[in-house]
């Protein structure tokens, strides 16, 4: 957010369009989608399902590539996946039978970058997400609470600039979900992490987020973006829920979601 207007984003998407082919048809997911994310900014993207907020986020990852427009981070075209950008999904993907550190290392073998050096900070952020006391356990072992702060460690250990989280808390109950908001926003923070969260929960993409991005289907379009003001922006997930305003922005993101999910169905 430190960026003057003129130097590159962190992540800008320009007249992005995105076809999925198979043998039988061409499916357009996205149009001309635009949007642009600062350094350390916290971005949600709402809107219903289907409306290509994945297919953003695989073109984020440059585990697509786009069939028209263009995706840059530091004003460099995504050519495939990098180091730079994590990405986290809804599922934990953790091996059951590796203890808990070794599934974060097996993340750092990956790419290719295990050394003493890494397993130390790989372990400090298991600590700072109180996970040091089960390190050495398997993941059998742990709540879904705890599986979801490996795999956040897992990722953040490879010192991705970017995270990209896929419905991330949408599996674990509401108190679960509630803290792992606040733990999450606060390491992100510390660690200056740009971050693009994909939420259904327009509760949670308010508390956690700088600025929301709605988008409509068929195909999938920006409909509209919300500054969250910083009384909101400021505070812990959990706090933003009890600031001023934070029930009037609930209401304009639900009456867009409505209108966006209006439109879908041809109302
Ligand atoms: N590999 C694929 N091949 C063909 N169509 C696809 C593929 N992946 C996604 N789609 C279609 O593209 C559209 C956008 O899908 P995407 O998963 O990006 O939406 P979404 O907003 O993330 O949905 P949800 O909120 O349900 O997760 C959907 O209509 C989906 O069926």
């Amino acid at each position: 957010m430190n960026q003057t207007p003129s130097a590159p984003a962190k992540i800008e998407l320009s007249h992005v369009t995105h076809l999925y082919l198979s043998t039988t048809r061409a499916f357009m997911a996205v149009q001309d989608i635009n949007l642009r994310v600062e350094e350390g900014e916290f971005i949600c993207m709402v809107g219903p399902s289907g409306c290509g907020k994945t297919t953003l986020l695989s073109l984020m990852a440059g585990l697509e590539l786009p069939t028209a427009g263009k995706v840059s981070i530091d004003g460099t075209p995504v050519r495939g996946t990098s180091r730079q950008v994590g990405y986290m999904l809804q599922q934990d993907y953790l091996f059951n039978w590796r203890s808990i550190e070794d599934n974060v290392f097996l993340g750092l073998d990956i790419q290719g970058i295990r050394s003493r050096e890494t397993e130390q900070y790989a372990l400090h952020l298991l600590d700072e997400m109180e996970l040091s006391d089960v390190r050495k356990a398997s993941p059998m072992q742990l709540s879904g609470g705890m599986r979801q702060r490996v795999a956040l460690v897992r990722t953040l250990a490879c010192q991705p600039d970017v995270l990209l989280l896929d419905e991330p808390f949408s599996a674990l109950d509401y108190q679960t979900k509630l803290k792992l908001e606040d733990l999450i926003f606060s390491t992100l923070r510390r660690h200056k992490k740009t971050a693009i969260l994909v939420t259904h929960d327009l509760s949670e993409s308010i508390a956690m987020g700088d600025r929301i991005y709605i988008f409509s289907r068929n195909p999938g379009r920006v409909s509209s973006e919300i500054a969250i003001p910083p009384a909101i922006r400021d505070s812990l997930p959990f706090d933003a829920r009890n600031q001023d305003g934070f029930q009037d922005l609930f209401h304009r993101v639900w009456k867009e979601m409505e209108v966006v999910s209006d439109a879908a169905k041809g109302n």
